[in-house]
């Protein structure tokens, strides 16, 4: 997947942003005419003559002929026929049918002569002719033009249809936001930049009095969540001055023109109020890069030129500041970063664990909280968490509390929490089968067994198979002693281990895998050729970058930078880099065959278990323990302290040299943090 040359690298022809939009007229159109269709067929056919029915002109003779009519009216070359009431039980009943006249009526007339029927000629309706034009050609084009105006001005929201000069995009406007730096918690660096601008809209005069010039605007970069937009508005109300916001989105419209006329309204407006503060978000929707190897937006370039030269146009002396928020800053158009436009970047990246611990302190502020809480493991919990999950978590953990019952907030509503917002809900109304069951948690217990071994340590928070609404159908918390930075190759390999620690049990119990593992191969396919392309880690290849890293802040795609050979034997090295991480993780397994056949069983009846249970059963294993049946009783087991420190993997003895390598390698250097190391989901997607 991700060895696609990417050509959407400077393209504007992103479908995400543009493509439904443009698209919209289109099926507006399509409706309406689909509509208007309708109605006409229905119309000519009210006009022929409404309920009554048509019949043809040789049945109408055969009526004649065989006298069941009563009554014949002639009107244009329309004969309005009624039958005889004593044939009711005719063909025809006794309604009245309409033919069409097919020869001259004198013939007519002689046919009719001595039948006995009943003959009246009634001259033409002269409005028929003017009702049928109206009705088959005005109505549907009205109708039309009506739907047609109706769907574009829902679409439109507030821009009209032609939209220029006329367009009302609605910045949304806050005379005094009430938000102020103390509000951001964390992003020390962003704030202490955005500081600067604060005292530039304070007091302008001080900068322009020895000759600096003042900043036009500010790019806030980072991932969704982080808090661009509180911090935008964490300046306006610092600076106490109103702030302008409009979302990049509304900006591209569908008509040529109308993002351009938006433009020029806000900076209209808001100079007449300035000091002010102008916000786009999601300014990557209008800022795209202008040059496209597919042919250029029209709309959207036209939008951009006008937010140029809006930026180049006003006097920044009267207290005017633009700020703007991206997460895909790579594919601005230069334009815009020029200096005197929007030549600061401010990076609001995701918080670490102290930004965390901040963030959650923020927004428990005015949560009860029992004396239990302890932030810090929240924190080392959520690595890899934005400001808004942590918001969400902490109000999560308060609605927890009540429907428990409490009026505090306990470090265990955190936690459950902190799941729910990661991994869903429990998903109560899901029930596996007992051998469903028996899968998912020799799978988890895999996983949590291959990450103790390699680990050394108590792997995990707690291993559950309580199904949750966000797909998973068992998963394995870990918590990390420290936040990390860099992770050795060691830790990289241990960690592709681990993610195949599920599926190798799989196999080795049931001796046939499912599709439970698919995430877990996801990932441990990411990392390896993470491994191999971006880290330098793979013999063969040594130290060549061969892929480059793409939208950094979002999911971050990495693309593959080399020729189809060399891609060939990047999959080869992945393939075999998995593979032998399979082999280890089968290998440990079932050297701790018994632990794991045991684990398994208690986490079947308890559905969850905690890292310390976990680790008594395993102990008890390795001391040769009896272990008791009745699950409740193992908490009963004791394990004697000196049996505590003795190395997990038994093969310890036939392995000295690799312990002190070990030791030796989790302080050296290597790659990034991977987030996903803290949670490991499984789950069959439907
Ligand atoms: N650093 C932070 N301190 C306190 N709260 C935060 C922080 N970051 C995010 N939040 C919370 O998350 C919510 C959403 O943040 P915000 O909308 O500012 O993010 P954003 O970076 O603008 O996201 P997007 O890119 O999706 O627009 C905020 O209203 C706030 O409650
Ligand atoms: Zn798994």
């Amino acid at each position: 997947m991700d060895n696609k040359p990417d050509n959407r690298k400077n393209g504007n022809q992103n479908p995400d942003n543009n493509g439904p939009k443009n698209r919209q007229p289109i099926f507006a159109f399509l409706i309406c005419l689909l509509v208007t269709l309708t109605c006409l067929s229905f119309f000519t056919n009210m006009l022929r003559g409404g309920a009554s029915e048509e019949t043809t002109y040789d049945e109408f003779i055969d009526m004649v002929d065989k006298g069941e009519i009563e009554k014949v009216v002639l009107q244009d070359d329309t004969l309005t026929i009624t039958p005889k009431e004593s044939k009711g039980s005719g063909v025809y009943g006794s309604r009245t049918v309409q033919v069409t006249l097919a020869e001259d009526d004198s013939d007519l007339v002689k046919r009719l002569e001595g039948t006995g029927i009943k003959f009246k000629k009634e001259p033409p309706d002269p409005t028929a002719g003017i009702l049928s034009m109206i009705i088959s050609i005005v109505v549907p084009t009205l109708l039309l033009f009506g739907l047609f105006m109706v769907l574009m001005k829902r679409m439109n929201k507030g821009g009209g249809m032609m939209g220029v000069g006329k367009s009302k995009a609605k910045a949304y406007v806050q005379k005094e936001t009430g938000v102020t730096f103390k509000d951001v918690a964390g992003q020390d660096e962003a704030k202490e930049s955005l500081q600067e601008v604060v005292d530039f809209l304070h007091n302008p005069g001080k900068y322009t009095g020895i000759g600096a010039k003042l900043p036009k605007g500010a790019l806030l970069v980072g991932p969704p969540g982080t808090g661009k937009t509180l911090l935008a508005k964490a300046v306006a109300g610092e600076a106490h001055v109103p702030f302008y916001s409009l979302s990049g989105s509304d900006f591209v419209e569908m008509f040529v023109g109308v993002g351009a006329s938006r433009v020029r309204d806000l900076f209209e407006e808001a100079k007449k109020n300035a000091p002010c503060i102008i916000f786009i978000d999601e300014v990557d929707a209008i800022g795209k890069s202008r040059d496209s190897r597919f042919g250029g937006n029209d709309e959207r370039e036209q939008t951009l030129n006008q937010l140029l030269a809006e930026m180049d146009g006003f006097d920044t002396s009267k207290g005017l500041l633009i700020l703007a928020a991206t997460n895909r800053p790579e594919v601005l158009d230069p334009a815009l970063l020029r200096p005197g436009r929007f030549d600061r970047r401010v990076i609001v990246d995701r918080p670490d664990l102290k930004g965390r611990i901040e963030i959650l302190k923020v927004h428990a502020k005015d949560v009860l909280l029992d004396e239990t809480v302890d932030f810090d493991a929240i924190a080392l919990a959520t690595s890899g968490a934005v400001g808004s999950d942590l918001a969400n978590m902490v109000n999560e953990a308060a609605i927890l509390a009540v429907k428990n019952g409490r009026n505090a907030v306990s470090q265990k509503d955190l936690f459950e929490a902190v799941e729910v917002v990661l991994v869903g809900k429990e998903k109560k109304d899901r029930i596996l089968s007992i051998e469903e069951r028996r899968i998912v948690s020799y799978h988890e217990v895999g996983h949590a067994l291959v990450n103790a071994l390699q680990k050394d340590a108590e792997p995990v928070q707690k291993i559950t198979i309580v199904p949750r609404t966000m797909g998973a159908l068992g998963y394995v918390m870990q918590v990390p002693e420290e936040e990390k930075y860099l992770n050795t190759q060691k830790e990289l390999e241990a960690m592709l281990v681990g993610y195949l620690g599920g599926r190798a049990a799989e196999e080795l119990v049931f001796d046939t895998v499912t599709t439970g593992a698919a995430n877990d191969i996801e990932q441990a396919t990411k990392v390896a050729r993470a491994m191999i392309t971006q880290y330098g880690m793979s013999k063969k290849f040594g130290l060549m970058g061969l892929a480059t890293q793409q939208d950094q802040y979002l999911q971050g795609r990495t693309v593959l930078n080399c020729g189809d050979q060399t891609a060939t034997e990047v999959d080869h090295e992945v393939m075999l880099l998995l593979h032998d991480s399979y082999e280890e993780a089968k290998r440990l397994l079932s050297e701790n065959r018994v632990a794991m056949d045991k684990i398994a069983d208690y986490l079947i009846q308890k559905e969850t278990i905690t890292g310390k249970e976990f680790m008594k059963i395993f102990r008890a294993v390795q001391m040769g323990m009896e272990i008791p049946k009745n699950p409740d009783e193992i908490d009963q087991i004791e394990i004697p302290e000196e049996k505590k420190k003795v190395r997990l993997l038994k093969t310890e003895e036939d392995l000295p040299s690799e312990k002190e390598e070990y030791q030796e390698e989790t302080s050296g250097y290597a790659s990034k943090v991977l987030p996903e190391d803290v949670f490991e989901e499984d789950g069959a997607k439907e």
